[in-house]
């Protein structure tokens, strides 16, 4: 007798940032409940934070550094991949995983390295501003997702395993690179057909007056994204270009949402946060 394929429904991505006061416990919870409902669901997430922390307690301070167009970024010389390895890969990834499987969820993870999940071009120089000069800093170790091993994540999700994912990703000759972990949520999420994309940070959503919490802004129409760049400074620019790319790509929903507290997913699906459609 013939087994009738596995009706696949488009999987949500959830990314789950690694900025301080995230709760962990909380994000789990929630996507453990959301699983066993029967979400197909994908997790990515950060682990900035920790890194910065980890990498000044070993001697190596983060340098992070800013493009002429304004984007920041982590320099990343070849040790400052290693801490970023030992915290991503290491320490983010293995806590997730332990919660998840503690909640009775086989949760298997894997950096975009594995399997080469996450795939893009090596950069190995960076221009960048500094003291009002522009200049160029070699030996980086950066680069972003151009292509997604969408077969690798199938297989997990048809086998009923929950992948969570990380950084770095590599490169096409195999090197390890470090990409922005939204944007790498964004090109898993096109490339998966998702139906949604959850990025969930410390913060309430993308705020008009950052910092002020009171000045969330709700709704966001999915042709007008990129404008609203201009609200983003830092590290949540990235997140904002993620949100253009996912819905430029096809994904109907991106929602900006906190993970601090509470039921996180659930919130986030249920229009909490900003929601860019
Ligand atoms: N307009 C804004 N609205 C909300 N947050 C903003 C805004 N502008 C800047 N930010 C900053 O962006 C940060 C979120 O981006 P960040 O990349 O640090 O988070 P993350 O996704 O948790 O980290 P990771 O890089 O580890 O994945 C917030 O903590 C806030 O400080």
């Amino acid at each position: 007798m013939t087994q009738a394929a596995p009706t696949a429904t488009h999987p949500t991505i959830i990314k789950v940032g690694g900025s301080a006061g995230i709760d962990y416990d909380a994000v789990c919870a929630d996507i453990a409940a959301l699983w066993k409902a029967g979400q197909r669901l994908v997790l990515v997430h950060g682990g900035s934070g920790e890194t910065n922390r980890v990498a000044e307690a070993l001697g190596h301070p983060p340098r992070f550094v800013t493009s002429p167009s304004g984007y920041t970024s982590r320099f990343t010389d070849r040790e400052t991949l290693e801490i970023f390895e030992m915290v991503y890969c290491g320490k983010m990834n293995k806590g997730i995983v332990e919660r998840l499987q503690r909640l009775g969820v086989n949760a298997v993870g894997l950096s975009g390295l594995d399997g080469r999940i996450f795939e893009g071009r090596h950069k190995d120089s960076v221009r960048i501003v500094e003291n009002g000069k522009t200049k160029v800093l070699r030996g980086d170790h950066t680069g972003t997702v151009e292509r997604v091993n969408t077969a690798l994540i199938d297989l997990l999700l048809g086998a009923g395993y929950l992948p969570v994912l990380t950084p770095p990703a590599s490169s096409y000759d195999g090197v390890a690179i470090n990409v922005d972990g939204d944007r790498a949520a964004a090109a898993l999420a096109v490339a998966m057909h998702a139906d949604a994309l959850l990025l969930l940070s410390n913060v309430p959503g993308l705020l008009r007056n950052y910092p002020d919490e009171s000045s969330l802004i709700t709704h966001i129409p999915a042709a007008d994204v990129e404008q609203y760049l201009e609200f983003a400074q830092d590290r949540m620019k990235k997140k904002v270009l993620g949100a253009a790319e996912a819905v430029a790509g096809g994904v109907k929903r991106v929602i900006f949402g906190d993970a601090r507290a509470g039921q996180p997913v659930s919130a986030a699906l249920g229009g909490a946060g900003t929601v860019v459609s």
